[in-house]
C-alpha cells in the first residue's frame, strides 16, 4: 500500500485541501494508495469525506513550537511508514518541511508548482533561478518523497466521497516555550481567499489611506507588489507574486503596478484584470482586460467621490 500523508492545519484549510490534488495524482500513478491527513488539534468535520484516514494529534504543544511539533510528526511518519509527505509552502510548512526531511534523512522539493511522470516516476516541477526557469526534480522511489506545494496552484476539485477513519494520538507535555508578548495583526484577512483585490505598487507614492478607504467601500481586499513591502508600507503577507502569495480573485485592480514577471506569477485564474498606469506600455497593461492610462492616485480619489 502506497501511503501518502498530507499535513493539515485548521488555520489554512483551503490551501491544505489543495494538497489532496497532488496526493491523488501521485497515488493514482502508483495504483494502490491511501491518503492520510495529519495535523494538530484538528476539526474532523472539516476533512471528513476527503481522506482515507485523519490522524488528529491532540496536544498542548503550541503551534509555534516547530521543533517539538516536528519531532512528533517524525514519529508519526516513521510509525505509519508514509512514502510521501506533502505540506503547503506557507510559513508553517516552510519551517516544518526541511526539519522533518533532515530527521527522515531524505531530501525535500520546495515550492512545487506542477507534477510530471517519467516511466512511472514522479518529476516535481519548481521555479528556479528567481523563476526564470522551471526545474524538474526526479524523485527516488527508495526514499520518502517530501515536498512543499505552492498554495493556489493545484485547484481543489475533490468531493466528500470517502469514509474517513479517525485516528487520535495524544501528546501532552510541558511547554518549553513561553509567550512574552502578543501583538495584534491589523490585517486579519488572507488575500488568497479574496474574490476582489485592489493591488497597489510603486506608482502609488502617498495617500495610502485612500486605497484602504476605496477597498472598504468596494468590498475588496488590499494587496501589494514587492516594492511596497520593501518600502515598508505593507506586510509581506499582503504581497502578490513569486516570493509572495498566489491569488485567484474574480477581479484584480492593479494601481501603479508595472506587472513584472515575478508579480504576475502570483496571479492565477484571475477573471478580470483592470490596470491603472501612467504608462500604457507597462507589462501589466498587456495582460489587462481594461487599461486606464493616467495617475492612479487621482483615479482613486475620483472614484471615491463617485461612490
Ligand atoms: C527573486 C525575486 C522575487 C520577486 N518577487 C516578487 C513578488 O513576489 N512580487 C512582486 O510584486 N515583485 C517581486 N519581485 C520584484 C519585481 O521584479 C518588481 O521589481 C516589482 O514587482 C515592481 O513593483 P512595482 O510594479 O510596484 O514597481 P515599479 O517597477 O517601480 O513600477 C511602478 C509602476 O507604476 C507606474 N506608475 C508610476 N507612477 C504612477 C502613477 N502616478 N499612476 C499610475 N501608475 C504609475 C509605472 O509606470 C510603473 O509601471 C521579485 C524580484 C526578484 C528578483
Amino acid at each position: 500500500m502506497y501511503k501518502i500523508m498530507i499535513y493539515l492545519d485548521d488555520e489554512n484549510v483551503k490551501s491544505c485541501l489543495e494538497l489532496l490534488e497532488v496526493a491523488e495524482k501521485l497515488g493514482k500513478n502508483k495504483g494502490n494508495y491511501e491518503i492520510y491527513g495529519v495535523g494538530f488539534n484538528l476539526d474532523y468535520e472539516r476533512y471528513n469525506g476527503y481522506l482515507d484516514y485523519l490522524i488528529n494529534i491532540k496536544t498542548n504543544l503550541c503551534n509555534y513550537d516547530i521543533f517539538n511539533r516536528t519531532r512528533v510528526l517524525f514519529n508519526i511518519v516513521s510509525l505509519y511508514n508514509f512514502k510521501v509527505v506533502l505540506l503547503i509552502a506557507d510559513d508553517i510548512g516552510r519551517m516544518i518541511g526541511p526539519r522533518l526531511a533532515i530527521a527522515l534523512k531524505t531530501g525535500i522539493v520546495a515550492d512545487v508548482v506542477s507534477i510530471e511522470f517519467e516511466n512511472g516516476k514522479p518529476i516535481m516541477i519548481r521555479p528556479a533561478f528567481s523563476g526564470k526557469i522551471m526545474a524538474g526534480i526526479k524523485c527516488d522511489d527508495n526514499k520518502t518523497l517530501m515536498c512543499t506545494i505552492r498554495a493556489g496552484i493545484f485547484k481543489f476539485e475533490q468531493s466528500r466521497n470517502k469514509q474517513t477513519n479517525l485516528i487520535t494520538e495524544e501528546i501532552w507535555t510541558e511547554n518549553e516555550l513561553e509567550i512574552l508578548n502578543i501583538t495584534e495583526d491589523v490585517i486579519s484577512y488572507d488575500i488568497r481567499d479574496a474574490e476582489f483585490i485592489i493591488g497597489f505598487g510603486n506608482g502609488i507614492k502617498k495617500d495610502l489611506n485612500y486605497i484602504y478607504e476605496l477597498a472598504d467601500k468596494m468590498g475588496a481586499q488590499v494587496a501589494v507588489s514587492k516594492k511596497i513591502v520593501e518600502r515598508g508600507d505593507a506586510k509581506r503577507k499582503m504581497q502578490i507574486g513569486q516570493s509572495g502569495k498566489i491569488v485567484s480573485p474574480k477581479v484584480y485592480i492593479a494601481l501603479g503596478i508595472s506587472g513584472a514577471i515575478e508579480h504576475v506569477q502570483g496571479l492565477k485564474d484571475v477573471d478580470t484584470i483592470i490596470s491603472v498606469n501612467i504608462n500604457h506600455n507597462a507589462p501589466i497593461c498587456f495582460l489587462s482586460d481594461i487599461v486606464i492610462e493616467g495617475d492612479a492616485n487621482l483615479f482613486v480619489k475620483k472614484l471615491l467621490e463617485k461612490l
